[in-house]
């Protein structure tokens, strides 16, 4: 082993002993996780790239077309000139690193099981059905509006609360603009999803360099939907995102400056369907430690997020029924699967 993989295993076995209770982790059946083995290079063209400032100008119409195009065939695209200053992003790619070399004790105090608080650091475990190690940590919160939580926030770095806070508000800004276009992509007024809309969850995630373990592999993040509306992520320059596109993963390389989108399962409900959450996942990276920012929009607990009725008729039946997000909350946890299949629980033949 190297130096540097001692490094980070005692890290773990820190992390581990210092926590009050046993991680939350997903054991979804083997047999719901692709095994797809090819990965190929997002080849130029290949990532969905929208030009947002285009939203606000004559196109507009042309660029929602693009936008449902990207949400129904691909499940993600990329966003450029969304409006976030370079420098925000700078910041808060900064801070995020200088809070994870943070000495472990201070990360600690971060620490939770429950996933309601407000903020939560959940460090990286064994996953032993599969035998792989999940090397990701990651330091979720609460952050809208930014001013009800920041006090939660670690003051460790000092420019913490100030960095992210100015990089969440901005964050805001872009998911309200993509969710009106994503609402009239499906032909729905344009606050048909913003209206649901209630918060949005930020979690730093930070990838070690090379934390091999004894297992079989290591995994940044194991393969995922998100159970978002939608999920805007920001990644530093080093790779590791890779989604499934026409059966096959691909690396989603990072485009300087851009954000990519991902459709969510609430909206594949709210969508009927038409567009599907997307499976993604990370891997990690031998050389570099990697961040990336994601920004979580989820609809707030009363919220009804069945199909759209005008999404259906007699030829395009709904799928789910009506359901909460509260009721589909409540269940995520109980279901422990990490895919979109956590929704056939709210699908109308189940009834
Ligand atoms: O770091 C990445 O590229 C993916 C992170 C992710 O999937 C998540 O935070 O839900
Ligand atoms: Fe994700």
């Amino acid at each position: 082993m190297s130096p540097i993989m001692v490094q980070k295993a005692e890290d773990h076995v820190a992390l581990a002993a210092g926590a009050k209770n046993v991680p939350f982790t997903y054991t979804d059946p083997l047999s719901e996780v692709p095994t797809l083995s090819v990965v190929e290079t997002s080849a130029d063209g290949s990532t969905p790239i929208i030009d947002m400032e285009a939203l606000l100008g004559p196109q507009r119409s042309e660029i929602i077309q693009q936008i449902g195009l990207a949400c129904e065939k691909n499940g993600f695209f990329a966003v450029k000139n969304h409006g976030i200053p370079e420098m925000k992003i700078n910041n808060m790619l900064d801070t995020a690193k200088q809070f994870f070399h943070l000495p472990v004790e201070e990360r600690l105090k971060f620490r939770s099981a429950d996933p309601n608080s407000v903020i939560r650091l959940v460090t990286g475990f064994e996953d032993k059905t599969r035998n792989i190690f999940v090397s990701r940590q990651s330091l979720k919160f609460h952050c809208h509006p930014v001013e009800d939580y920041q006090n939660h926030w670690p003051s460790n770095p000092p420019s913490f609360r100030e960095k992210v806070g100015e990089y969440c508000a901005s964050v805001r800004k872009v998911e309200v603009a993509i969710l009106e276009a994503i609402s009239e992509s499906l032909g729905l007024e344009r606050d048909y999803i913003d209206k649901t809309l209630k918060g949005h969850y930020v979690s730093i995630n930070y990838y070690p360099a090379c934390p091999e373990s004894e297992l079989d592999a290591t995994f940044g993040v194991r393969t995922h939907t998100d159970p978002t509306l939608i999920t805007i992520l920001m990644q530093d320059d080093v790779p590791g995102l890779q989604v499934i596109n026409d059966d096959k993963w691909i690396d989603v390389n990072p485009i300087p400056n851009a954000v990519v989108v991902h459709v969510g399962d609430m909206l594949q409900a709210l969508s009927n369907c038409r567009y599907k959450s997307l499976l993604h996942q990370a891997i990690v990276n031998c050389e570099k430690e990697r961040v990336s920012i994601a920004s979580y929009c989820y609809p707030s607990d009363d919220a009804m997020i069945g199909p759209a009725k005008k999404l259906t008729d007699n030829d395009h039946p709904a799928i789910y029924k009506d359901f909460t997000y509260r009721e589909f909350h409540e269940s995520m946890w109980r279901v422990k699967c990490s895919t979109a299949k956590r929704l056939d629980l709210f699908k109308v033949e189940s009834e």
